[in-house]
């Protein structure tokens, strides 16, 4: 715990710190993107310079990526990497299930490849992302540009008709501009009454045309670890993935 960071950052710190203990040397790791996940890269970078830790990071964003290398973290694409041993990663909520709401850093798409292309993904978080059910936060939809009101419309239609009543469809700006994602795309965060079954909300809208990924991790994380204010860290494991326990590892089913 540090005196010169504020509870909050303390609360992180303490998260990050205890999920970097999981890397160990010749991992594959994918990095997350956010205020959390700053701290994370911040902890695995000292391990690498001052224990000569030997691994590979594989960035979730531009902005994860000019931080891992200015840490000396080395970098490699998820193409060359193929598959990674853990994905280290912040969060916006997460429930009892470990289910989560990503994207308030506008950073989800990426974010979702490379947490599911890994054998495992730890959430670092704070208590206030801890929640009983989803929802709370907006929920993020990346869409590419090419007729995003035409997608808008799609998206509020297809929420009655699963009565899921969205009280806005918000375009996320940046400034005057629409934000753009590092894929170049938009961002429409939802702001949801509730949300029934993740599960299903999650595949319906990325049945949308013009809808390229939503912020629900569904099945996805493994571990969460929650950092608090005086310093401590508290690990909670789920147990094995559901949905993705036979799809691990696409590239050894294919006995490559
Ligand atoms: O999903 C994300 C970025 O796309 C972040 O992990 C999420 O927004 C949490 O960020 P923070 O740690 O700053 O609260």
């Amino acid at each position: 715990m540090s005196a010169d960071l504020s509870p909050s950052d303390n609360a992180k710190l303490a998260a990050a710190k205890r999920a970097v203990e999981f890397i160990e040397a010749g991992m594959r790791v994918g990095l997350g993107t956010g205020s959390t996940a700053f701290w994370m890269v911040k902890c695995l970078g000292e391990r690498v310079r001052e224990e000569g830790l030997n691994i590979v990071g594989v960035p979730t964003s531009s902005r994860t990526a000019a931080q891992a290398r200015e840490e000396g973290i080395e970098i490699v694409t998820l193409d060359e990497a193929r598959w990674l041993d853990l994905t280290i990663d912040g969060a916006d909520e997460f429930d009892p299930e470990m289910n989560l709401i990503k994207g308030g850093g506008g950073a989800h798409l990426q974010e979702k490849i490379v947490a599911t292309a890994s054998d495992r993904m730890i959430v670092i978080a704070d208590p206030s992302k801890a929640v009983d059910h989803l929802g709370t936060f907006p929920l993020p939809v990346e869409v590419i540009p090419f007729g995003r009101e035409a997608t808008r419309a799609l998206i509020e239609r297809s929420l009655r008709e699963q009565d899921v009543w969205a009280r806005d469809v918000t375009l996320r700006m940046s400034g005057d501009a629409p934000f753009v994602t590092d894929e170049g795309n938009h961002i429409f965060d939802l702001s949801l009454r509730r949300i029934g079954d993740p599960r299903e909300l999650s595949l319906m809208l990325n049945q949308v045309p013009g809808v390229v990924e939503n912020g629900l991790f569904i099945d996805i994380c493994d571990c969460v670890i929650i950092g608090h204010g005086d310093g401590r860290a508290e690990t909670r494991e789920r147990g094995p993935r559901v949905l993705h326990a036979e799809a691990d590892n696409v590239f050894a089913d294919l006995g490559d």
